[in-house]
């Protein structure tokens, strides 16, 4: 028998590609899942397993206690994590930890980054808030990213002391906010050091989110 869901194991395999691309990991550093639609499982990659030896075969399936289904390898250190979000949170389909240096150098100093520029709005439309420190190996980390994320629209927590969690509607929208946390906490990083930062009008924030996830790019309401 073939193995279970090889179209899912090969697009999470594929997109811990975008983790080197764009700087968010040294090492193995870093992890990816997505959750399997209408069934109570998760794809994730294998832990310590370096990225150029991720491949559709070497992902692994996980139920939703984080526990291995199907897969030759153990899963991610962090598994349990991402199953804790999959089972309270049901609109997540992707979650994504890095250790991606400067969001990291923000979780390290335990302080939220405030929504200070209009590409902060466009894709959190909120600031990225700080969760709490969490030790590996229980649901502990997985508890503080939904006590932090549950309710509000940043897609973003920085566990402090650890790194940023991201979470999406697909396993691609959250790599896409892992990249997107990266690159504003450099530019807030680099702006604090000429000065203070100012968030945003709350008004303002709300209508470039609006503008950004509704009309931006190729959807339907854009088209001129
Ligand atoms: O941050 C941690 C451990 O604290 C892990 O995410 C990181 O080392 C990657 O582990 P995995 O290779 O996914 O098991």
């Amino acid at each position: 028998m073939g193995m279970m869901f090889p179209e899912i194991r090969a697009e999470v395999a594929d997109l811990h590609k975008h983790l080197i691309q764009w700087g968010l990991v040294v090492w193995t550093a870093g992890n990816v899942s997505a959750r399997v639609p209408g069934e109570d499982l998760l794809v994730i990659k294998p832990s310590g397993v370096t990225y150029d030896q991720l491949t559709a075969e070497s992902m692994v399936v996980a139920d939703l206690d984080g526990k291995l289904v199907e897969g030759d390898h153990n899963p991610s250190s962090d598994t349990e994590a991402h199953a804790y979000v999959y089972r309270h949170m049901p609109e997540v389909n992707g979650v994504v930890h890095t250790h991606s240096p400067y969001a990291t150098a923000w979780a390290a100093l335990g302080e939220d980054i405030p929504c200070a520029i209009t590409a902060m709005a466009d894709e959190f439309g909120d600031d990225i808030p700080i969760g709490p420190f969490a030790l590996i190996g229980s649901d502990a980390i997985g508890r503080g990213i939904v006590e932090t994320l549950a309710g509000r629209r940043s897609t973003a927590v920085l566990m402090a002391q650890h790194g940023p969690f991201t979470i999406g509607k697909s396993a691609k929208a959250a790599v896409k906010s892992a990249v997107m946390c990266e690159d504003i906490a450099r530019t807030l990083h680099l702006a604090r050091q000429m000065g203070p930062l100012k968030r945003l009008p709350q008004t303002d924030i709300d209508k470039l989110y609006d503008r950004y996830q509704n009309v931006y790019g190729q959807t339907k309401q854009g088209s001129r």
